[in-house]
Parts: C-alpha cells; structure tokens; sequence
C-alpha cells in the first residue's frame, strides 16, 4: 500500500464517557473497549455499552478481545455494537471472522519467533488490518513499550497499525520512521491504566498531525 495522506488514529482502552467523548472532538478515527481477561482496562458488557452510547459518528469502535470464549464475542458484538473486532491471542482465521464484523489481527514484534512477520499475515487471509505490538506470542498488549521499528515490513497489501509504546514524544518520528496506515495507543496517554490524560491525547493528536503535513 502507498504512504497514507492521513494516519489514521485509535485510541485504546477506553473506560471512561468523557475520554470517548473527546477523543470525538479531537477528530480521532477508532476507540478500543478492551475485553481481555488480564487487562486493568477491561470492561464488563453493561459499561461498554454506556460508554459505546458517547462515541460520536464516523468513530469507529473497536472490542479487543484476548483468547475469549465465542460466546463473550457474540454477546459483545450483540450488545455493544463493535465496528470492527480486534484479536490479541493465537485465535485463528476461521474464529476470527466467524462473527460476523471485520476485523485486526494482533501481531507480536517482541520475543523470538523464527517466522518472518510477513509470512505471519498470510495466517488470517481475511483480516482488515494487522496491528503491530511489542509483547511477545501468547503475552498481553498495553505494555507500553516500544519494539524495532526497522522490523516493520513495506509493501503489505493490508492497513498496518503501529501500537506498543507509542505516546505525543515519540508518534512523530514513529510515523516518519515506518509511515504506517495507523497508529494505537493506550497507556502513552494516560494518567494512570484506563484513564486518558487530555493533554495527552491533545498532543498526540497534533503530533501525528505534524507528521502527517511533514511527509514527502
Ligand atoms: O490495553 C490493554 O490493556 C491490552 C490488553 C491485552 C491486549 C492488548 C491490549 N492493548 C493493546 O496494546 C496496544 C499497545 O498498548 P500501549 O500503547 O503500549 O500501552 C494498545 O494500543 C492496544 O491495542
């Protein structure tokens, strides 16, 4: 895919009506509502289903689900209306789109795995999108940290996101290093887990910005 004109932006981890509501305001693309089961940003059916009520139109609202039983997913995707599902664990192409949604599959950058990441996408052929992040197979996002960057593949003919460690310091050379299709974030704007920081969030915004008016 070519370098995008406009990086698309998620912001992850949601757990509060006015962080969704501003992350609308700052024309953000995507909220994530975390279902994993070992996340301090995990929410239970009833709060996403509030929170999901902020989200403004053209938000895009993403359930992250980690290894959960189908029957969580199908609830989720009934009750809290997800635009897209994104899968964290080892959940195969057959699960993954069997709800229904379009969907992100998580890739992990971090630990050793002797396949090439490329070769790691033709798994799940009907993914939207692949999400890059630091932790390594089989551990959980929202580390965080950041991973080599260099290891990020060109000429993918699907939507990369760069995630793990990014915040407002450092999305600027992020994207001008890798020029993803998007960028998600969790704890780099943040206060404390699950809480967003506004200032923060404000920043990053303007950062991807910049980098975005910058590019060749
Ligand atoms: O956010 C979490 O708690 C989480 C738990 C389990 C799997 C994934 C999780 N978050 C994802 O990880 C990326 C990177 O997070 P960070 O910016 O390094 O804190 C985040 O964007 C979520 O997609």
């Amino acid at each position: 895919m070519n370098a995008p004109l406009r990086t698309r932006i998620k912001f992850c981890g949601m757990t509060r009506a006015q962080d969704v509501a501003l992350a609308g305001e700052l024309g953000v693309d995507a909220v994530g509502f975390v279902f994993a089961s070992k996340s301090p940003r995990r929410l239970d059916i009833e709060q996403a289903a509030a929170l999901r009520a902020h989200a403004m139109p053209f938000v895009d609202v993403v359930a992250l689900m980690m290894d959960s039983p189908a029957e969580l997913v199908r609830e989720v995707v009934a009750r809290v209306r997800p635009t897209l599902l994104q899968f964290h664990g080892d959940e195969d192409d057959a699960y993954c789109r069997g709800f229904g949604l379009p969907f992100l599959k998580a890739v992990a950058m971090g630990g050793t795995d002797d396949e090439p990441v490329a070769a790691r996408f033709a798994h799940h052929p009907h993914a939207s999108g692949f999400l890059l992040d630091s932790h390594a197979r089989g551990g959980s996002g929202g580390t965080g940290r950041t991973f080599d960057w260099s290891r990020v593949p060109h000429g993918i003919d699907r939507p990369l996101l760069l995630a793990g460690g990014i915040g407002p310091d450092n999305v600027f050379d992020a994207i001008r290093a890798v020029q993803p299709w998007g960028v998600d974030v969790s704890s780099g704007i943040e206060s404390a887990p699950g809480e967003k920081d506004a200032v923060k969030m404000r920043r990053f915004v303007e950062e991807v910005r910049r980098a975005d008016a910058a590019a060749d």
